[in-house]
């Protein structure tokens, strides 16, 4: 196999990924592999929430072009950055092992959320935490905090905020699990659909790199992955949706959790529901996912997601 470069953003989360998919590559495919760094539009706007200036897909848009203009044969992506449908010409051919898809609670004073004195201050800018924060904590007050995992630390500690609530697999990823004070359990805190998994995109015509990746694909995490993103992709996914949906493997049967809070008012009740099935390959996982989302729709989901 030819040499592949692999583009990858600058955050240090990114380039950990970048590298540990580079090392895998070597070892499994005996490949040679480079690193292409390159500054996105998402990391470049630090000051208003990802909702509000395009979501998911700023992230992924120029190592896009990079694959396009074949600077780069592959992308490494948090597979959560990952819009549900790719632009035309471009495939997902791989998605890795899942890391720890809860979220943590991180706070210099504070074990976990139970703790919180009444009115403390939470820092998040993602829908979906704030709207499941509220349902658990009618009494907090939320800010908004952007930026890097260790620009959202710094501001953490400089005393910004008495709690911050981040995804656990960066943490571990960048070595700063010690950071956490307590996780989230996963049906209190559903985390975003493919939270804590790695997604490889490439070119759709790139053939031969596609079956070489396809055999990295951990099996468990791709059905999972396709249900949750299954739900997303149903009721019309994207990051302006308090959207939460995950499925974990319990005893060979897929249990996939979802909920939906209402974008404009986080105080308004959660729609939730659980489904379960044994799918045995991609199309019946995205069915359960279909169910899922079909579930919320019948408790007025769609009510919620006319404003968005
Ligand atoms: N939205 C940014 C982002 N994208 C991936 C991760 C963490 C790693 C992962 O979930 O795979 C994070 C940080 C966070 O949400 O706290």
């Amino acid at each position: 196999m030819e040499k592949i470069v692999i583009a990858t953003r600058e955050s240090r989360l990114a380039l950990w990924q970048a590298e540990h998919v580079k090392a895998l590559l070597e070892q499994r495919l005996g490949a040679t592999v480079e690193l292409l760094g390159m500054t996105t539009r998402g990391d470049q706007i630090l000051d208003r929430t990802l909702s509000k200036v395009g979501g998911k897909g700023l992230f992924v848009k120029e190592l896009e072009t990079a694959l396009e203009e074949d600077r780069a044969q592959l992308a490494v992506h948090s597979l959560k950055d990952v819009p549900m449908d790719l632009p035309e010409g471009f495939a997902l051919v791989a998605i890795l092992e899942r890391e720890d898809p809860r979220d943590a609670f991180v706070s210099g004073k504070y074990a976990n959320l139970a703790e919180l004195p009444p009115g403390a201050l939470v820092g998040t800018s993602s829908l979906r935490r704030v709207v499941q924060l509220k349902n658990l904590r009618p009494d907090l007050r939320i800010e908004p905090l952007r930026g890097n995992l260790d620009t959202r630390l710094r501001k953490l500690d400089e005393g910004g905020y008495d709690a911050i609530v981040l995804a656990a697999a960066g943490l571990k990823r960048l070595g700063l699990g010690e950071r956490i004070r307590s996780c989230f359990a996963l049906d209190e805190m559903i985390p975003c659909a493919g939270q804590g998994a790695l997604g490889l995109e490439v070119r759709a015509d790139a053939t031969a790199l596609t079956q070489a990746l396809s055999t990295l694909t951990d099996a468990p995490t791709w059905l999972a992955t396709q249900a949750e993103r299954a739900v997303s992709r149903s009721l019309g996914g994207s990051c302006s949706m308090p959207l939460a949906a995950h499925a974990r493997w319990q005893d060979g049967v897929l249990v996939l959790d979802v909920a939906l809070g209402h974008p404009e008012q986080p105080e308004r009740p959660l729609l939730k529901a659980r489904v379960q099935g044994q799918p045995a390959d991609e199309g019946r996982a995205r069915a359960l996912g279909l169910q899922a989302a079909e579930a919320l729709r019948v408790q007025g989901a769609e009510d919620y997601l006319r404003c968005a």
